[in-house]
C-alpha cells in the first residue's frame, strides 16, 4: 500500500450559508462539521497523514476549539487560499509521494468504505472521483430563457474525496488557474489525464447552505 495522505481544504468562507461563523466550524449534532470531516479520514486509517487547509483568520480560533472539545487527532495546518485551487496548492505544498486526496471539509459524512474505494482505484488509476447519479431531470440553458433537455443517463454529480498520484497532481496544480477549475479532477483533466469515477454516497453531502445542517443532524441520527 502506498503512502497516503489527505488534504481537508477548509479555507472558505461559506458565503451561501450566510453565517458569520464559516460552515466549517459550525455543529452538526453537537460537533463542529470540520471535526467530523477528519474523524471520517482518520477512522478510514489512523495513520493517515492529515494536512488542514484554514484561513488566517480562523487559524487560533480552531486551535482553541480543539482544546474545548478535547479534539486529539494529529494534523498539520496550511493556510487558506484567495479560492479553492489556491487553498488546495497550499496543502500540496506540504506533501511529499504516495497517494493524495483532496477532501471538502465541508463533507463530513464520507463513510470509511467510500474512502477506501477511492484510495483502493488509485492504487491503479491515476485520478479517481466519487459520483452519483442524478435523481432529478436536467436542462440546459441554451440562449436566455431557452432550454432543453439533457439526457440525465449520461450524468453524474462529482464528490470528494478525488484521489490521485501526489506527482500527477502537484503537476497539474503548476497550472495558472482559471474558473472552469471547480474541483481538482478538471485541474488534472486539463493536463490531459483520465479520471476514473468510482460509486459516491448520496449522504455524502456538500454542507452549503442552512439546510444541509439540518439534513446533516438527521444524517448523524440515521434517520
Ligand atoms: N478559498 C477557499 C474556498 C473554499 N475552500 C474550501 O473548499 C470546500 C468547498 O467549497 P465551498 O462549499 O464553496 O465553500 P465556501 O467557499 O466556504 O462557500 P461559499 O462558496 O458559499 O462561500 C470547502 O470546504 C471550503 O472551505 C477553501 O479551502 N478555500
Ligand atoms: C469539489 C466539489 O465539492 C465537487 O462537487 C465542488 O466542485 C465544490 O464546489 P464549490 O462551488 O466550491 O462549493
Amino acid at each position: 500500500m502506498s503512502n497516503r495522505s489527505v488534504i481537508i481544504v477548509a479555507g472558505g468562507k461559506g458565503l451561501r450559508m450566510g453565517s458569520d461563523l464559516p460552515k466549517q466550524f459550525i455543529p452538526v449534532s453537537g460537533k463542529p462539521v470540520l471535526m467530523r470531516t477528519i474523524e471520517a479520514f482518520h477512522s478510514y486509517d489512523s495513520n493517515i497523514d492529515i494536512i488542514l487547509v484554514l484561513p488566517y483568520s480562523h487559524q487560533v480560533y480552531w486551535k482553541e476549539l480543539c482544546a474545548n472539545y478535547h479534539f486529539g487527532i494529529p494534523h498539520t495546518i496550511a493556510m487558506g487560499g484567495e479560492t479553492r485551487f489556491h487553498s488546495v496548492k497550499n496543502g500540496l505544498g506540504l506533501i511529499n509521494g504516495g497517494i493524495v486526496a483532496i477532501q471538502d471539509g465541508v463533507r463530513p459524512f464520507a463513510s470509511k468504505e467510500m474512502i477506501e474505494r477511492c484510495f483502493d482505484a488509485a492504487e491503479r488509476y491515476h485520478a479517481v472521483i466519487p459520483v452519483i447519479d442524478s435523481t432529478d431531470s436536467l436542462r440546459e440553458m441554451t440562449d436566455g430563457t431557452k432550454s432543453r433537455i439533457i439526457d440525465r443517463s449520461k450524468i453524474r454529480l462529482v464528490q470528494t474525496p478525488q484521489v490521485f498520484h501526489t506527482d500527477i497532481l502537484k503537476k497539474a496544480y503548476e497550472t495558472e488557474f482559471k474558473d472552469t477549475f471547480t474541483d481538482d479532477a478538471s485541474v488534472v483533466e486539463a493536463m490531459g489525464i483520465d479520471v476514473h469515477l468510482v460509486k459516491g454516497e448520496v449522504t455524502n453531502i456538500k454542507i452549503t447552505t442552512p439546510l444541509d445542517l439540518k439534513i446533516g443532524e438527521l444524517i448523524v441520527r440515521g434517520e
